[in-house]
């Protein structure tokens, strides 16, 4: 791959680079570019964390060495999974099984554990001097990361040492690139500031998009709210399952949501159907996607793109029920065979539906 296919494939189903010039000059200059995603580990797997995962395999295939980091101590702090640390270690175990099932080649994914890292001196001066360079009020704001709001940290200060150690982990694990959701913006842009002051490397931020909670949106306004903060209160979460489609989801379950999400005809912005073709299914490719119909009913239409898709449905000619029946159709397709793979390893399988019952937030 040249350096332009390269940047093509990373940039695909992103909602932005930071910056794209820097991500062009390490692919023409770097050898070795080590970039990573973290994870809180405390729940199970859903569609959102797809649109990282296939990302994730795009950076591999580019040629990035990529870290899978379990950010354990992180969920601990943020509450998840009743505090129960070894249900959070454990939590963090299926996610390298999702990725091998969509193809990631894990012989060239490095997988640390926040332990590996929080045990080191070198990782807590990291964190008081990103706190030294840091305002109380930035690190609020920064609490979106979290999915929490600022007052949340009122009666629990660790939750504002979340986000110093978050820009810690990337600057201990010397990266160049830093992946993550939208949510996670405000992580990147701190650590990108704290680099230049304390002369840490400068990491490149990709962020993908976040996918909405099958319930769409019920709040009317989101005036004065940056674009990361309305998204992740908007976004399809771990913690709310009932909103929520997971890979070890059965086909009928996968069905049934669908069936009862929020997908008002003609709209495409605030729909989670659209969204979920736009982003899981066509992923920014090219690929057929038929919605069978009776002829009583016009017929059956065959799309090659998310483009042509979201033109017919605006222009009301493909109805919101006929639209769901594809669109979960297409997910099984996508979904089916990661939940095969987990499912083979009955340990795995058990200690899944374990964490399943536990999910706190
Ligand atoms: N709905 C979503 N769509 C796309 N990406 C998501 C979504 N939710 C989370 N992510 C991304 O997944 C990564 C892990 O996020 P996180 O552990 O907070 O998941 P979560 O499901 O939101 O969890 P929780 O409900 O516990 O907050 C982050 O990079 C985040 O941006
Ligand atoms: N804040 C991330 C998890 C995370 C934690 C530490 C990191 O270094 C990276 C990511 C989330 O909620 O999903």
């Amino acid at each position: 791959m040249n350096v332009d296919e390269r940047l093509e494939l990373v940039k695909r189903n992103t909602v932005e680079i930071v910056t794209e010039d820097e991500l062009r000059n390490i692919f023409l200059n770097k050898k070795d570019i080590r970039g990573y995603i973290g994870f809180e580990p405390s729940g199970i797997f859903h569609l959102g964390w797809l649109i990282w995962a296939y990302k994730f395999k795009d950076l591999v295939d580019a040629g990035v060495e990529m870290i899978l980091y379990a950010a354990t101590w992180h969920a601990w702090i943020n509450d998840k999974l009743g505090g129960n640390m070894d249900l959070i270690r454990a939590a963090a175990r299926h996610v390298a099984y999702v990725l091998s099932a969509i193809g990631v080649n894990m012989s060239r994914v490095r997988i640390v554990y926040a332990e590996d890292i929080v045990s080191r001196v070198s990782y807590w001066e990291k964190v008081l001097r990103i706190a030294k360079s840091s305002s109380l009020s930035r690190i609020k704001r920064a609490l979106t990361i979290l999915g929490r709001r600022a007052d949340e940290a009122e009666l629990d200060f660790s939750k504002l040492i979340y986000p110093l150690m978050q820009v810690a982990d990337i600057f201990e694990m010397d990266l160049d690139i830093a992946l993550g959701g939208l949510d996670q913006r405000k992580a990147h842009m701190l650590a990108r500031d704290v680099a230049e002051k304390l002369g840490f490397k400068k990491p490149i931020a990709i962020h993908t998009p976040l996918l909405p909670s099958l319930k769409g949106v019920s709040r009317m306004s989101f005036e004065g709210m940056e674009i990361d903060d309305i998204a992740a209160e908007t976004k399809m979460s771990k913690s709310k399952p009932e909103d929520a489609i997971f890979v070890i989801d059965s086909d009928e379950a996968i069905e049934r949501k669908i069936r009862s999400a929020y997908c008002p005809p003609r709209e495409v912005e605030n729909n989670p159907i659209m969204s979920i073709a736009k982003y899981i299914v066509f992923r920014g490719e090219k690929k057929r996607f038929v919605i069978d119909r009776k002829p009583e009913y016009g017929g059956s239409i065959e799309v090659y793109s998310y483009e042509e898709l979201e033109n017919l449905y605006r222009e009301g000619k493909i109805h919101p029920l006929d639209l769901k029946n594809t669109v979960a159709k297409e997910l099984i397709k996508i979904v089916k065979p990661i939940r095969d793979m987990l499912q083979a390893n009955k340990d795995l399988w058990e200690e899944l539906k374990d964490i399943e019952k536990s999910v706190t937030r």
